[in-house]
C-alpha cells in the first residue's frame, strides 16, 4: 500500500502521541537503512562512508545512520548542511550531540564539498519529506556534488529533490543506487525508480493503532 506525505506526518504524529516518541522513530529508520546498506555491500569495515546531512528529520536519520555505521567498523564522516545551533528538531540535535562525543565520526558543518579523501559511499540525508521548492544552497552544491561523484550512493526516505508525494523533480535531484523509505511507501517515489536505485519501505515500529482514522 502507498501513502500520502500528509498521511504519514498525521500517522507519525498520532505514533509520537501514543507515547511512541519521534527519537524511536528515527532510530529505527537508521537502524533499518542501515541493515539494508550493510548486507548490499558487505563489510564495510574501513570503508569511507560520507553522509550528507541537512537540517531536519532526514538529515536526523542520516546522523543515527553514522552512529551505527561506526559500529560496524567504517570510517564515517557527517557533513551537516549549516550550523548545528540552527539543527531544526529535538530529535535529530539530539543524535547531533551523542556524535560529537564520539571521536570515532568526523563531524564537518556547513557544507564545504572540498574533501580530502575520495569517498566509497556517500548517504545522501539531505532532503526528505520536508521538501519545498527550487533547492537552495548549501543543499543544491551537496546534490551536485553527490551527482558528479563516483560511488556507491544510497538515498535517505527519497533521493533528495524528488517529491515522495508526486514523484516530480525540483532544478536538481540525486541518482541513487538504493533507497529505503520508512513506515509504507510514499505515493511518488516509485515512479521514479530510475533516481531510486533498488527500492526498500522498512517498518520502524510505528503502532498500528496510529494509522486509525488516517487510513
Ligand atoms: N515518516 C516517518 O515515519 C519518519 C520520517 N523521518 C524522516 O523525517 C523526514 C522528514 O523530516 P522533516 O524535518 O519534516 O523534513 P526534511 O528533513 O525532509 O526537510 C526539511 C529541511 O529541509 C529544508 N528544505 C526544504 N526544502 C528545501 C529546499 N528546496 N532547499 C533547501 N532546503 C530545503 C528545510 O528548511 P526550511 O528553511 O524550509 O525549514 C528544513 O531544514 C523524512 O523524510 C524521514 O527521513 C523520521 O526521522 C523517521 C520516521
Ligand atoms: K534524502
Amino acid at each position: 500500500m502507498e501513502i500520502t506525505v500528509d498521511q504519514m506526518y498525521n500517522i507519525e504524529n498520532k505514533g509520537h502521541d501514543m507515547g511512541f516518541l519521534k527519537k524511536f522513530m528515527m532510530e529505527n529508520a537508521g537502524a533499518a537503512a542501515v541493515k539494508r546498506l550493510v548486507e548490499k555491500l558487505g563489510n564495510v569495515d574501513s570503508k569511507n562512508i560520507l553522509i550528507f546531512v541537512g537540517m531536519g528529520n532526514n538529515g536526523g536519520d542520516g546522523l543515527v545512520m553514522a552512529r551505527h555505521l561506526a559500529g560496524y567498523g567504517a570510517k564515517v564522516t557527517v557533513m551537516l548542511l549549516g550550523n548545528p545551533e540552527n539543527i531544526k528538531t529535538e530529535e535529530s540535535n539530539w543524535n547531533w550531540s551523542i556524535l560529537e562525543k564520539m571521536p570515532s565520526v568526523k563531524l564537518m558543518t556547513g557544507g564545504s564539498t572540498d574533501f580530502d579523501f575520495k569517498p566509497d559511499v556517500i548517504i545522501d540525508g539531505i532532503l526528505g519529506t520536508g521538501i519545498s521548492g527550487e533547492i537552495r544552497e548549501p543543499y543544491a552544491s551537496a546534490i551536485n556534488y553527490i551527482n558528479k561523484t563516483d560511488c556507491y550512493k544510497f538515498a535517505v526516505d527519497v533521493p533528495s529533490g524528488l517529491d515522495p508525494q508526486t514523484g516530480e523533480t525540483a532544478n536538481i535531484f540525486t541518482k541513487c543506487d538504493m533507497t529505503v523509505t520508512f513506515h509504507k511507501m510514499k505515493q511518488g517515489i516509485p515512479k521514479r525508480k530510475d533516481l531510486t536505485g533498488e527500492l526498500f519501505a522498512e517498518k520502524i515500529g510505528i503502532p498500528p493503532e496510529a494509522e486509525e482514522g488516517i487510513l
